[in-house]
């Protein structure tokens, strides 16, 4: 393609709204623009690389046996009514009603939508297992859009679905998938890590996240530093085993802590560590409360104690329930007299605390030499804290470290919770009535082009792998109103062209400096620059990673782009 023709839109500075690499990049190096908050024209450079992402896709998921379709984006209000979705979620779900005034959603995901037509066509186990997708559009109504493709409102995602007789099947459905992920990201040279996940508003059982390693990543994964452990640091177990303390309990002391509310100002007040103190946090679990209980110095994590009570849903009790229950707000709570309504979960690490200190449910007062089993017995002791860096890696090899990502993939064992609500059976082979058992299986394609470049990138602009970038090669002619360099780069585009070989020309009437750095920017992998020497047939070639350049006689250019693109 010829630059001086193409909608490419460089731009010299960073965009304002812009505040991460790959966001920055991709506007300034003309492949998106926004239209609105957390929507996006993909221009052709930009299309041109969420078409080679997907190729990969398609092909990996071919070769695991997936048939591609393609759903629609309006889905019948009555189809998230029968899985009860359309009341559970909120506005994150974009509705809209038609000319009718019939109820639409605009397709945030498809398990309804897929399950509908399984429960039509397929009803016998020889049809199964069978995993269908779709590459597509999804909508969802994002509180706050950001970091350009990484989060946005309209975004392209390939989701796939897959319809199993048993849940010895969906194992190997969802390890198929599982294998064809790593494929997809190692095709793509992505540095990842699929991580042990939580499977969220989704239930279900098993789940992984496949995490592209990035520091403006919003997931923190905790992995083991020698073995392949790793695991969202929402789900990493704690391990570690707690001595007991060889301190003799002392009486418990009720004292007065004027004004003094955060862990911190009450173990300055009283003159110990953090870690001398229990932390007590009151959450609302479904409809009842239970007051978690933790060293001074751990942090509470939610989604354990979501998982171990089994919830649908977690939140942080307000201030006035509190008060309601214990007395008092959430400067002074602990576990000392809670009353029977309210649950005490303490974590493992508070067991074998002797002496400590913790809030009297009384404003302003807390107890001293508190003794866990002594002045108070929780109703269960549980892994409640997140794991922290050094913490022993669970699975026995080597100590916790962790390190951020961006989600690119998330694979679900989802059971049968939507064939059930939906009436998705099949005949088995005793020709009795059974409901499919299911798995849901996505890659944010747009998010994953964007996450490329926040891993594939310098000081200069991108730099794409072969396999992604736009066009393999770019020729620069330094100064088109040359005659002798107009006619070589216009051969050597020709030449390129015949060979099949994807070119882009910058033959724009600009200064060079403008030309290498528009295409530092673009980041196309082979640069081909005629400049002076084109008389005698001399060109440059210089790699998008290397910072050497060697010149070539036009005669062997052909033989050297296609070794160095091998
Ligand atoms: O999307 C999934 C599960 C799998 C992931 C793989 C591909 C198929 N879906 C989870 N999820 C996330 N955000 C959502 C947002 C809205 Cl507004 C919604 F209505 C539904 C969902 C929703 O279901
Ligand atoms: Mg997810």
């Amino acid at each position: 393609m010829r630059q001086s023709k193409m909608l490419v839109p460089t731009l010299k500075e960073n965009p304002a709204e812009a505040d991460i690499a790959s966001h920055q990049l991709l506007v300034r190096a003309g492949y998106i623009r926004q239209l609105a908050s957390g929507i996006y024209t993909l221009l052709p450079l930009g299309k041109r690389v969420l078409t080679k992402i997907e190729t990969v896709i398609r092909q990996e998921m071919d070769r695991a046996g997936a048939q591609e379709m393609l759903l629609s984006a309006l889905q019948p209000a009555e189809l998230w009514q029968e899985s009860g979705r359309w009341y559970t979620y909120g506005s994150e779900l974009m509705r809209m009603k038609d000319r009718h005034d019939r109820e639409f959603a605009l397709g945030a995901t498809h398990e309804e939508a897929m399950t509908s037509i399984l429960r039509n066509e397929v009803g016998t186990y020889k049809k199964l297992p069978m995993t269908l997708y779709q590459i597509q559009n999804k909508f969802r109504d994002e509180k706050r859009p950001r970091f350009g493709l990484l989060r946005g409102r309209e975004f392209l995602m390939k989701d796939a679905y897959s319809f199993n007789e048993s849940f010895e099947s969906l194992d190997q459905s969802y390890q198929n998938m599982y294998d064809a992920y790593c494929r997809i990201f190692e095709r793509l040279g992505l540095n990842y890590r699929a991580v042990i996940a939580d499977s969220g508003a989704m239930g279900g059982k098993e789940t992984h996240e496949f995490m592209v390693l990035s520091e403006v990543g919003e997931d923190v994964i905790a992995y083991s530093d020698t073995s392949k452990y790793a695991a969202n640091v929402e789900m990493a177990p704690v391990t570690k085993v707690y001595e007991k303390s060889v301190e003799t309990p002392g009486e418990m002391e009720k004292v007065s802590t004027p004004d003094r509310k955060t862990m911190q100002e009450v173990a300055d007040y009283l003159g110990h560590e953090l870690e001398r103190g229990l932390k007590s946090i009151m959450f609302k679990v479904d409809d009842e409360y239970v007051l978690v209980v933790t060293r001074g110095d751990h942090e509470v994590n939610d989604v354990k104690v979501k998982n171990f009570m089994d919830a649908k849903v977690v939140d942080l009790a307000t201030e006035e329930d509190t008060v309601r229950l214990m007395g008092t707000g959430f400067g002074s709570l602990g576990p000392v007299g809670a009353p029977q309504e309210v649950k005490v979960v303490a974590d493992y690490a508070v067991e074998p605390l002797v002496n400590v200190s913790c809030g009297a449910n009384e404003e302003g007062y807390h107890y001293k030499n508190v003794t866990p089993g002594k002045d108070f017995v929780p109703d269960k002791y549980a892994d409640m804290r997140f794991v922290e860096e050094g913490d022993p890696s669970p699975d026995g090899e080597g100590v916790i470290k962790f390190a951020r990502g961006i989600e690119v993939g998330h694979v679900f064992k989802l059971g049968s919770f939507y064939a059930e609500n939906m009436g998705a059976t099949f005949l088995d082979n005793s020709g009795k009535s059974r409901t499919m058992v299911m798995g849901s299986y996505g890659i944010g394609v747009s998010r994953t082009l964007a996450a490329m470049v926040e891993q594939f990138h310098d000081d200069k602009g991108i730099v794409w792998p072969k396999q992604a970038a736009p066009y393999l090669v770019h020729i620069l002619s330094l100064n088109p109103k040359k005659e002798e360099q107009r006619v070589l780069a216009d051969n050597i585009y020709a030449d390129l062209l015949d060979e099949g070989i994807e070119v882009l020309y910058d033959d724009r009437p600009e200064r060079a400096g403008v030309k290498f750095a528009d295409s530092d920017l673009i980041g196309i992998p082979l640069r081909i620059i005629v400049g002076k020497r084109a008389g005698e047939e001399i060109v440059e070639v210089k790699m998008r990673n290397e910072e050497s350049k060697t010149e070539i006689a036009r005669s062997s250019l052909m033989d050297e782009i296609k070794n160095l693109l091998a």
